[in-house]
Formats: C-alpha cells, structure tokens, sequence
C-alpha cells in the first residue's frame, strides 16, 4: 500500500501548497484526482513518487520508507514526455533503459519498431508518450502517478492507452493514481475521486 499521511507542502516558506494530505492507494487500485490548475495536483504526484520532499507528513510503501536506489516501485509519468527523455539517445535506447518489453506489450501500447532507430524529436508528442508509458512499467513498479498522460492523445489512440495500461495494471496489481481536469475519464476509470482544492484534499 502507498500512503501518504498528513502532508504539508510550501515552495515558498509562508505561502502553503498542500496542507494536512493523507492519500491512500492500495495494489490494484484506480485512484482519480482532479483540481484546479495550479492547486498542486503534480506537486502532490512528484512528493507521491518521491521527486520532493514534504516539510511536514510522510509517504510510505507497505509501511517503510521509499527506497533511494534501484527501481523506483513508483513512477511518475508527466504530461510532457519530451521533457523526460534524452534527446541524444534513440527511442529504442530510451524505451530500454530499465527493461526490455516484449514485442505484445509493444504492440498493446501502440509503440511501433520503427520508431526505435529515430530520435525522440521525431516523434509526435502522443506516440512519445506511449514509449514513456511502456518504459515505465519496469519490472518492480508497483504504483504509477499518471499526471494528465492522455491530454495530448486523439479519443481513439486515448482509449487504446488506457485500455492497454489497465490490461498491465491488472495482470500485476499496480495501483494507479490518475490525474486529469477531465471528470469523465476519471469517472469512467477510477473507483475513487479525490478533488484538490486550496491546498485540502477531499473525495468525491
Ligand atoms: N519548482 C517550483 N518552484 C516554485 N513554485 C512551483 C514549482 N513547481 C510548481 N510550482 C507552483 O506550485 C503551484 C502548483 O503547481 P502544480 O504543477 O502542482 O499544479 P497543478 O495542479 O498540477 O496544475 P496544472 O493543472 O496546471 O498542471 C503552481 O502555482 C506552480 O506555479
């Protein structure tokens, strides 16, 4: 279980970002969380994944602390993939970095072979993406922080990733908190809503 208790966060000592969040996520489980842009939704993802520290609160996996080294078992997939790549590697080097998915898991995530040779500057944004999508599923993950990863997608190519990705997060029981403006997505793929607003935490 990923927990993250009574969280307090600032970037800015005096003007609080986050206050008092506890977040609860079981294996297995869909999570939706929604808010007003700015409110400190991947704020609360990168403090979830361990990207930040919070000043006060503390975030636990199974009841220890998050590792430090070696596979990070949560994954914080942002909306701008470009910004979480290298662009001097080639797709295929940065889809492998961690792991080697199989040729199925490859074509269950619309991620092409031919793609592999090019530079990630070739890709669309969307098929970029998927190939940061699949990266991320590395062999020990057990939660992953899905921060607006559909929004640059078209309808057909969004409903393909997600049906992919909950196809994977079925098969190994990884939790996944998605974060979205789009309420009807996360209707539609979580058991659980939470809204953040002025730095409260509250479900829906
Ligand atoms: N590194 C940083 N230093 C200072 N302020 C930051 C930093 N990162 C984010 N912020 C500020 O913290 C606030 C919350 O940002 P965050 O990205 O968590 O919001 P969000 O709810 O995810 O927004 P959006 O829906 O627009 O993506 C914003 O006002 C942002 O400008």
């Amino acid at each position: 279980m990923l927990e993250a208790r009574q969280l307090s966060f600032h970037f800015s000592p005096g003007e609080p970002l986050l206050e008092s969040v506890s977040l609860m996520l079981n294996a297995g489980q869909w999570v939706g969380l929604s808010g007003d842009s700015g409110s400190g939704k991947s704020t609360l993802g990168k403090l979830l994944a361990g990207y930040l520290t919070p000043q006060v609160g503390d975030i636990t996996l199974d009841g220890a602390a998050l590792p430090k080294n070696g596979v990070q078992p949560v994954q914080w997939l942002p909306q701008s993939p470009e910004l979480a790549v290298n662009p001097r590697w080639r797709v295929g080097k940065i889809l492998r970095e961690a792991w080697t998915p199989s040729d199925a898991q490859c074509e269950a995530f619309g991620v092409h072979a031919h793609w592999l040779s090019r530079f990630p500057q070739s890709l669309s944004g969307g098929e970029l993406q998927r190939v940061c999508v699949l990266r991320a599923l590395v062999p020990g993950v057990r939660f992953l922080i899905a921060d607006e990863i559909s929004t640059m997608l078209d309808p057909i190519t969004q409903v393909e990733l997600w049906q992919a990705l909950k196809r994977e997060a079925e098969q190994r029981q990884l939790g996944v908190l998605v974060i979205s403006h789009d309420e009807a997505l996360l209707k539609q793929l979580c058991e659980h809503r939470y809204h953040l607003s002025a730095g409260l935490l509250k479900r829906i």
